[in-house]
C-alpha cells in the first residue's frame, strides 16, 4: 500500500503496527524512530522494522505514511521535529487517546501539502513497550478518525484502507465529540481503577495479603487497568481535562445518588439500576464485542458459541 511507512514511537501501539504492516505486506520499508536508544535497540532485536533511528526527522524522510504513536503530551514536540522533513503529499496521522489537544499541538507544525489526519485505534492493553505489541491487536476494533475541515477525502480513504487491512472498522467523528465519548468509556474507567486500587493500597492491612488473596474477583479487573502506563495516562488526564472533569462531575453526582439509595435502604432504586446495567453488558456480549480482558475478548470473538452464556 505504501512504499515507506515511518513509525515514530515503537511501544505497544507502534510495535503492533510494525508487526501487522509486516504480516500484511503494507509497506516496502518500515522506518522506526524512538527517543530512547534502549527501546530502539529492543525494536531492532525484535526485527520490527527495516531501518532504525533515534531521530524522528531522519525516519520520516521520503515516507508516504507517518504514524506518530507517542504519549499525547509529546505529539507537539514530535510534529515540530519532523515537520521540515515530511515529504509533500505524505499522510501524517497519530494514534493518541485524545484528539482536540493532539490537533492543537500538531496542526500548527504541519506543512502545506502534507495530509494530516488525526486517528485513534480503540484497541490496547495495560502493557507498554515494543515487547507488548502483537499483530492482531487491531482486529475487529474501531479506528476513529477526526478529520479536519480541509482533509483530503482521497487521503482519508487511503488511510481508512490501511486501517482496514490492519483489521479495524472505521468511523469518523468531530474531535470534541470523540473526547467526550472517550472520557466516559475509556478515560473515566482508568481513573476510577487508579483511584480504587490507590484507596485499597492506603488501607494497608487490607492490601498486604488480602488483595492478592481475594483478587480473583472484581477487584482484579481494576488492578489490570490500574497497571496501565503512568506516562500515557498522566498525559491523557492532562490533555482531555475538560471532558474528563465534566464526566467526573456527572459520575460523582450519580455515585452520590447511589450512596443515598444505600443509606436509605432504597432497594428498588438499586435493583432498577443494576438491571439496566446488566442489559447493557448483555447487549455488548450479544454484539460480539470485547468483554473483560482484551485476550478474553479475542477468545470470545473466536468462539461466538460461548457468547450467549455471558
Ligand atoms: N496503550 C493503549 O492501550 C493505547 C494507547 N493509545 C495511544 O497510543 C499512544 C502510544 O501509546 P503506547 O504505544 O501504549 O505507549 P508506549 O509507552 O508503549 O510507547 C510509547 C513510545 O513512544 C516513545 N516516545 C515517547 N516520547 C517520544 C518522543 N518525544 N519522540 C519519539 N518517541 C517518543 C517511547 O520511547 C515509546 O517507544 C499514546 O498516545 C496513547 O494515548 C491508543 C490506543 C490504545
Ligand atoms: O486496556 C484496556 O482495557 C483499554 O481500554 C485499552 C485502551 C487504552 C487507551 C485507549 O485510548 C484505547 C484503548
Amino acid at each position: 500500500m505504501f512504499e515507506k511507512i515511518a513509525l515514530v514511537g515503537i511501544g505497544l501501539i507502534g510495535s503492533s503496527l510494525a508487526r501487522v504492516i509486516r504480516r500484511e505486506g503494507l509497506a516496502g520499508h518500515i522506518a522506526i524512530a524512538t527517543r530512547s536508544l534502549d527501546t530502539l535497540k529492543r525494536a531492532e532485536e525484535l526485527g520490527l522494522g527495516s531501518s532504525y533511528s533515534t531521530s524522528a526527522a531522519e525516519a520520516v524522510k521520503g515516507a508516504d505514511l507517518v504514524i506518530v504513536s507517542v504519549p499525547v503530551g509529546s505529539s507537539g514536540a514530535v510534529a515540530e521535529e519532523i515537520a521540515p522533513a515530511l515529504k509533500p503529499g505524505a499522510i501524517l496521522t497519530d494514534v493518541g487517546s485524545t484528539k482536540g489537544s493532539v490537533i492543537a499541538q500538531m496542526k500548527p507544525h504541519v506543512p502545506e501539502g502534507v495530509h494530516f489526519i488525526p486517528g485513534h485505534p480503540l484497541a490496547g492493553t495495560e502493557k507498554s513497550g515494543p515487547d507488548a505489541g502483537f499483530a492482531e491487536l487491531f482486529e475487529n476494533r474501531w479506528c476513529i478518525f477526526t478529520p479536519l475541515p480541509d482533509t483530503d477525502p482521497d487521503a482519508l480513504e487511503k488511510l481508512s484502507q490501511f486501517w482496514r487491512r490492519c483489521g479495524s472498522n472505521i468511523d469518523t467523528m468531530d474531535p470534541d465529540h470523540h473526547d467526550m465519548v472517550l472520557a466516559i468509556v475509556s478515560h473515566l474507567p482508568h481513573i476510577i481503577a487508579y483511584n480504587i486500587v490507590g484507596t485499597a493500597d492506603d488501607l494497608q492491612q487490607v492490601t498486604k495479603s488480602e488483595v492478592i488473596k481475594y483478587s480473583a474477583s472484581g477487584f482484579r479487573d481494576f488492578t489490570r487497568l490500574a497497571a496501565s502506563d503512568p506516562t500515557m495516562w498522566r498525559d491523557v488526564c492532562l490533555h482531555n481535562k475538560d471532558a474528563i472533569l465534566e464526566m467526573l462531575a456527572r459520575f460523582s453526582e450519580d455515585l452520590a445518588s447511589l450512596q443515598r439509595a444505600i443509606r436509605w435502604g432504597d432497594g428498588e432504586k438499586l435493583f432498577d439500576l443494576f438491571t439496566r446495567t446488566r442489559t447493557i453488558r448483555r447487549s455488548i456480549i450479544d454484539a460480539g464485542q470485547e468483554v473483560d480482558a482484551p485476550d478474553f475478548g479475542r477468545q470470545v470473538a473466536a468462539h461466538p458459541e460461548k457468547l450467549a452464556k455471558g
